[in-house]
């Protein structure tokens, strides 16, 4: 028997999401990395398993791998098509969804958009976590055009940078070294922003375990903390990707980021062995 899978996006983030709610999922990390490769694969941006949530606090607990097999504690744009799953099976317009990073309310505010809290920004250097004590707005990390970044965990870590214009910038080249730099132990993700106006960014995201992706909501959360941080924006901005748009705001009283966005459904499929797919829709 075939194993289901549902394919999601946000903003061409893109999403298997399997349900693992009725019984636990064996997924061998290679089979991860198989699935996810885009060549051989169906190929996504993260796997998502739909498990049972750890107490009645929750509708359900959302597990996130990346293409190259590695774990995450968050995942944005996958939380808003969780959450759309979850209000959409309940007949509600409000959930909240498990994370390893913790519990995030989600609430639908028009018929395919989103929101999600996605909890409070951690700035300290060990919550990102960095390597040894340092400012988090100003991270000494140096690699060509990249350098004076700012540290943020939303419950994964990011490191962003601001450069003049974000199209000049070789990605695919400087976020892998960033990625990878002795100062993120566990590694993290690679934003690049270029402010626009006060109410405006626009981002690009090289993503850890997965490379550059056409959008990044814990990133795009990262990326407005960030900018707010330095006294560039305002604490309402809008963060444009090469997917599309995705509208922040860091709350003042609580700390907490909310982002608001749109979700979608490409396919059904099912895995038959290991590779094999039929499309149902
Ligand atoms: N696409 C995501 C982030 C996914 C996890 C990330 N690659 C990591 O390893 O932390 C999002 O929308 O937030």
């Amino acid at each position: 028997m075939g194993l289901p899978f549902l394919k999601m996006h946000g903003l061409g983030n893109d999403f298997v999401i399997l349900e693992g709610r009725r019984a636990p999922l064996e997924l061998p990390r290679d089979w991860i990395r198989a699935v996810g490769d885009r060549r051989t694969g169906v190929g996504f941006d993260q796997l998502i398993v739909m498990e049972p949530p750890s107490d009645g606090r929750a509708d359900l607990f959302m597990r996130i791998f990346n293409p190259d097999g590695s774990e995450s504690g968050a995942c944005g744009n996958a939380t808003r098509c969780i959450a759309h799953i979850a209000m959409q099976a309940e007949g509600r317009g409000a959930v909240v969804i498990e994370t390893l990073a913790g519990l995030l309310p989600a609430q639908r505010v028009d018929t395919d958009v989103v929101t999600v809290d996605m909890g409070p920004a951690r700035l300290a250097w060990d919550a990102i976590p960095l390597a040894r004590a340092v400012d988090t707005l100003h991270v000494p990390m140096t690699l060509g055009p990249l350098s004076d970044g700012v540290a943020t965990n939303m419950g994964n870590p990011h490191i962003t940078f601001f450069v003049p214009d974000a199209e000049a910038v070789d990605l695919a080249t400087w976020g892998p070294q960033a990625e990878h730099h002795p100062l993120v132990p566990e590694r993290a993700n690679i934003g690049l922003v270029s402010v626009l106006a006060r109410d405006h960014i626009r981002f690009r995201v090289w993503e850890r375990g997965a490379g550059i992706t056409r959008a990044c909501g814990s990133g795009a959360c990262a990326a407005a903390v960030a900018a707010i941080r330095r006294g560039l924006t305002d604490r309402r901005l809008v963060v444009s990707m090469d997917g599309g748009d995705l509208t922040l705001e860091w709350r003042a009283d609580d700390g907490h980021v909310l982002m608001t966005g749109p979700i979608a459904t490409s396919f059904f499929g099912e895995f038959v062995g290991d590779l094999a797919l039929e499309r149902f829709v």
